[in-house]
């Protein structure tokens, strides 16, 4: 059966029954409404968060709804690695496929700060997070994706990435902190991750595509902490500027779905389109240099290495070895 979708009446969504989806940060704004939309088409959602409470909700509400998929809830905090991998290893244990992670969870904007690792906030959580994530799960993609019915990585980017400014000697803006370049360098990194993945993806023959989004301007609590001057005028300009979730999740979910997308990655959605990203993310040597540092940073070298490590550490209930501090 088909779907049509309100907001992307071009697109052709099928059921998608027997697939499963991570929604990273699906407890709101546009996670919510892209497991809510996934589920609908019948697949099975995990909603990955760091509120369980948040989580819980949101399973309640698309249930009350009466999603033809099952929707679960996962606790993972993109601000220690250590739970990702934990997550990680949690979702292996229920021997699950697995064909659609969306790498949809940020933060925008925040002061200076650290994750657990000592990473910058926006770059440990919004890129290095998702990294290593994305990556822990790459064998189980693989094995669940087909050449006609690919396992596709979507990964949220934004339009801040075209002002983005990698600087890879100081990627935790030491020298000059600012939160709006901190935001746009984390959104650039995932589009050359998101590049470099479907270069190797496509080099090893896998049925996985990966793909980067960029939803529009939407009004979700993100924006919440920004200073506005006048507060009570915030939503009715929110509402003139800004689209509402369900709309700006649109992209995400055609990425994620679209029959006319299989076999399509390595490249950017914006609203809806394929378009251009910033010139810096089409350098092969740029995204190859960024995911040496990436795998250093997160101490991976290889996958399976990585996953056997992980189990004797969890099974003997040692902490992974410290990150490196910069
Ligand atoms: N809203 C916009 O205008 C806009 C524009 C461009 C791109 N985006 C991108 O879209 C995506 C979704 O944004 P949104 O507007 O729905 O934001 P949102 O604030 O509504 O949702 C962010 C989600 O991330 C989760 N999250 C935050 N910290 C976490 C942590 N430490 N561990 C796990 N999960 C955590 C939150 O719980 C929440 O579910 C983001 O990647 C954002 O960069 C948003």
């Amino acid at each position: 059966m088909d779907h049509s979708f309100l907001f992307l009446p071009h697109a052709v969504l099928h059921t998608q029954n027997g697939r499963v989806a991570i929604v990273m940060g699906g407890a709101r704004g546009m996670g919510y409404e892209t497991a809510r939309h996934l589920a609908s088409l019948g697949m099975h959602v995990v909603i990955a968060g760091n509120s369980e409470e948040e989580g819980l909700q949101a399973v309640k509400k698309i249930h009350e709804e009466g999603s033809e998929g099952k929707v679960e809830f996962l606790f993972l905090g993109l601000c220690s690695l250590k739970s990702v991998r934990q997550f990680v290893h949690r979702f292996k244990a229920r021997a699950l496929t697995l064909h659609i992670p969306v790498n949809n969870a940020c933060i925008m904007l925040v002061s200076e700060g650290k994750t657990e690792d000592s990473f910058e906030l926006h770059f440990g959580l919004n890129y290095l997070g998702h990294f290593l994530l994305t990556n822990l799960l790459l064998d189980k993609l693989k094995r669940s994706g087909r050449h006609d019915a690919c396992s596709r990585v979507v990964t949220m980017s934004s339009a801040t990435h075209y002002v983005g400014i990698l600087n890879m000697e100081d990627l935790h803006g030491r020298s000059c902190y600012s939160e709006l370049g901190a935001y746009s360098q984390s959104k650039l990194s995932v589009v050359l991750f998101t590049y470099h993945l479907q270069e190797k993806l496509t080099a090893g023959g896998f049925p996985v595509t990966s793909k980067a989004v960029d939803p529009v301007m939407v009004d979700t609590d993100l924006y919440n902490k920004l200073c506005i001057p006048a507060p009570a005028a915030k939503k009715p300009v929110a509402k003139m500027l800004f689209r509402i979730p369900a709309e700006g999740a649109s992209t995400a979910i055609l990425a994620a779905t679209a029959s006319q997308l299989e076999g399509v990655g390595g490249c950017y959605f914006y609203n809806g389109e394929r378009t251009e990203s910033a010139d810096i993310t089409y350098d092969h040597n740029v995204r190859a240099e960024r995911w040496k540092q990436s795998c250093a940073l997160v101490v991976l070298r290889n996958t399976s290495a990585m996953e056997s490590t992980l189990q004797h550490l969890i099974s003997s209930n040692i902490s992974p070895p410290p990150q490196r501090q910069f």
